[in-house]
């Protein structure tokens, strides 16, 4: 931060030469465990050989982080076995770096705390956060944990920043911190500043955490900290692809809800995954918060209160003629009564509507995507490269190489972008896959999956005793 000339006896805060002070402090873990914080072990590194040593240490996977501008999950690389450590280096070259060591948690907490000039420190209620995709998706307050490990959080966040003391640490900072499966407590990071996992403080709690930074900074006296509603969800709004319709979608589903207060951030360019805005649900209960929220994250859901009908498979093919092998797919759907959407999109003949497809498909609340293509059939892998939903392919047999060049193309892909491929054909079993996957979050699905099982070996049962029955021959004629 440039100088400023003090003309008032308002003290003004550092921060970025605070910011640096606390950022090299914190990567050695000397200063935090010298002063009993329990935090994950980290260390700095200079070099590849710095790296591999610590592997010898902490063992592997082991996390390499940039110490600056690392959020969101950029600026971190994990690195699987020593044969990593040179790439995950070479991805994160010429910033400064450190090493982290693997921690197995089974959640993830944070507390917001404050403090002011004279060292007085108060902390917010302790929240949960969900991340996808390195990303925090939602955070929940208060986190659902006994009252006596939020009370451990709160005292370690608090314990935490005091370890600072004598830095000119003033102000407002994110702790974070991993539960372990004995619901033992560490820091896993520090963010000095106002941070995303508190900006449910906005709407629900008496002081919000930018005002409070303010108060702390200004010398003036730390408001309070604790939740005026009964509980709060914060969802993070990323951007879907670059499309700002598909991005708006949350929003649009938020406006007609009460308690849902929307924060539009007006960046100039949507990005796929960038934080674009955040919507708070706040409520008297935080089970009715969580309920409100999920109108807006899971709209298809039964617990949303819209339609069934909303589609969650989306089948998409490279051509109207690939309609006969993909009417069995639609059929087994529909057996099964799972809602599905049918079009078609070419990756050659209509590139920007496969982008737009694949862009939006998730925002729409499509589950699983079932994609077929005959000859140079890039549609799956291309679908594969622009969403995070699964895709299944479906080689279409042509009149020339009987559909195996179909089936190359689609089950050849690169490292890093699957895409599931069945038999030549066989759309069927494309659907009965979509449907077990979908399974995983709905089990009245696996028992009919189950049913559908019996049936076939039913069948099959049926055909032997008829055999038995009639003979070879007879069989044959029928
Ligand atoms: N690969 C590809 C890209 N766009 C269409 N196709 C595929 O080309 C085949 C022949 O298409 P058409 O019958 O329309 O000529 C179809 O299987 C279709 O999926």
């Amino acid at each position: 931060m440039a100088e400023i000339e003090q003309t008032t006896n308002i003290p003004i805060y550092p921060s970025a030469k605070t910011v640096r002070i606390i950022q090299d402090k914190f990567v050695q873990k000397e200063f935090l465990i010298s002063k009993d914080i329990d935090v994950v072990p980290s260390r700095s590194v200079q070099c590849v050989e710095d790296v591999v040593k610590l592997g010898e240490e902490f063992g592997y996977p082991m996390m390499l982080k940039a110490k600056k501008l690392a959020y969101d999950g950029r600026g971190n690389s994990v690195v699987e076995s020593a044969a990593d450590v040179r790439i995950a280096f070479d991805s994160l070259g010429g910033r400064d770096l450190y090493v982290e060591k693997w921690f197995q948690y089974t959640m993830e907490l944070a507390v917001m705390v404050v403090r002011a000039i004279d060292g007085t420190i108060r902390t917010y209620p302790v929240v949960e956060t969900i991340q996808k995709d390195n990303i925090c998706h939602t955070v929940i307050a208060p986190a659902r944990i006994p009252a006596e490990v939020a009370e451990r959080a709160q005292a370690l966040a608090a314990d935490a920043i005091r370890a600072f003391d004598g830095c000119g640490a003033v102000g407002v900072f994110g702790v974070e911190m991993f539960v372990d499966k004995d619901m033992a407590l560490v820091v896993n990071e520090i963010a000095p500043r106002p941070h995303n996992s508190g900006h449910y403080t906005i709407e629900a709690c008496y002081t919000s955490q930018f005002e409070n930074h303010l108060r702390a900074v200004l010398g003036l006296p730390l408001g309070d900290c604790s939740l005026k509603v009964g509980g709060a969800v914060m969802v993070n709004i990323l951007g879907s692809g670059t499309s700002l319709d598909a991005t708006w979608q949350p929003f649009a589903r938020a406006l007609s809800l009460n308690g849902a207060s929307l924060h539009w951030y007006g960046k100039s360019a949507v990005k796929q995954g960038r934080k674009m805005g955040h919507i708070t649900f706040t409520a008297a209960s935080l089970a009715t918060a969580l309920s409100i929220s999920e109108q807006v994250t899971q709209p298809n859901s039964e617990s949303s209160n819209s339609s069934d009908s909303q589609p969650v498979v989306g089948i998409i093919m490279g051509s109207d003629s690939d309609l006969p092998t993909m009417k069995a797919a639609a059929q087994i759907l529909e057996k099964f009564e799972v809602p599905f959407e049918v079009t078609i999109v070419s990756a050659h003949r209509t590139p920007a509507r496969l982008v737009e497809y694949g862009n939006t498909a998730r925002s729409r609340g499509l589950k699983v995507i079932i994609a077929a293509a005959g000859g140079a059939a890039h549609l799956p892998g291309m679908t594969a490269a622009l969403t995070p939903l699964p895709v299944i392919g479906v080689p279409i047999p042509l009149k020339y190489l009987d559909g195996v060049d179909s089936l190359y193309s689609i089950c050849q892909m690169p490292r890093g972008v699957p895409v599931a491929t069945v038999a030549i054909g066989n759309s069927t079993n494309a659907a009965l896959l979509a449907i077990r996957m979908l399974g995983v979050a709905d089990d009245s699905l696996n028992t009919r999956m189950e049913n559908y099982l019996r049936a076939s070996e039913q069948e099959v049962l049926g055909k032997v005793d008829k055999l038995r029955e009639i003979g070879w021959k007879a069989y044959g004629e029928n």
